[in-house]
């Protein structure tokens, strides 16, 4: 398979409404696709369908075996340590010991091994998520909202390594969010869901680093905010760069 995941005639309902509509997606192999859309647009069931939690009522679906997931909270286990925590499901041994260090020492935490989880801060712990996520090689990373419950500047660090382990690791990734900004900071593609359909995909053609103030930066946001129903937040955003 080229491709990491395709997508082809997705179709999931609830209570005899459409929620995915027909969706044909395909993401290739490192590629990174940000996936935005209003609340309650259908977001986190694709994301779930493509991690084997639910199943579509039509449709195909061909994706690695090898994906995981990280949520908006970082669901650690208080009971178990933090590197515990990362080798979660491994088989254990020095060698896995070490990958899971090694991937402490990716997120910045190698000093917390030890530590448990309810020592941690938001930030600390999303990234030993990350870590657990990143231990297991993934061809296929699914990002549910991972940066909404963190404050504005650990959102900012955090988008930082995230793209940076991306970059390094190269899984394919799929970003749910509700954010426009992160989504084209971070993305190769952005796609906007509406209605049960994907309404846009597109390739972020925006230089690298990517800065807000940036015009086509500026310009895709417009588009996106405009898809989104919300072409006004636009306006008040550039005003704010300026
Ligand atoms: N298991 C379920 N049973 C019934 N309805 C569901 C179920 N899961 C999701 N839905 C409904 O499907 C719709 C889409 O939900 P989903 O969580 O995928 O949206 P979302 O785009 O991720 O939203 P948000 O951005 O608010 O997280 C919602 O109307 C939701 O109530």
């Amino acid at each position: 398979m080229t491709s990491a995941v395709q997508l082809a005639g997705l179709r999931r309902e609830f209570n005899g409404r459409a929620v995915l509509d027909g969706i044909d997606l395909e993401l290739a192999r490192g590629e990174f696709l940000a996936l935005l859309g209003a609340s309650g647009t259908g977001k986190t069931t694709l994301l779930r369908i493509l991690g084997a939690l639910d199943r579509p009522d039509a449709g195909t679906v061909l994706v690695p075996r090898a994906r995981t997931i990280v949520f908006q909270e970082p669901r650690l286990v208080p009971s178990k340590r933090v590197l515990a925590n990362v080798l979660i499901g491994l088989e254990r041994g020095p060698q896995s010991e070490l990958t899971g260090r090694r991937a402490l020492a990716e997120v910045g935490l190698e000093r917390h091994a030890d530590a448990w989880p309810g020592t941690l801060s938001g930030g600390e712990a999303q990234r030993v998520a990350l870590a657990r996520a990143l231990v297991r090689k993934p061809e296929l990373l699914l990002l549910d909202e991972p940066f909404a419950a963190l404050d504005a500047l650990t959102r900012l660090r955090m988008q930082d390594l995230v793209g940076e382990l991306c970059r390094k690791h190269r899984p394919a990734v799929l970003l749910v969010t509700h954010d426009v900004d992160e989504a084209v900071r971070l993305a190769d593609r952005v796609a906007v869901l509406r209605e049960g359909r994907l309404v846009r995909d597109e390739r972020v053609a925006v230089a690298r680093p990517r800065d807000p103030a940036d015009p086509d930066f500026a310009a895709l946001r417009r588009r996106l905010l405009n898809d989104l129903g919300v072409p006004s937040a636009a306006a008040s955003l550039e005003g704010a760069v300026e």
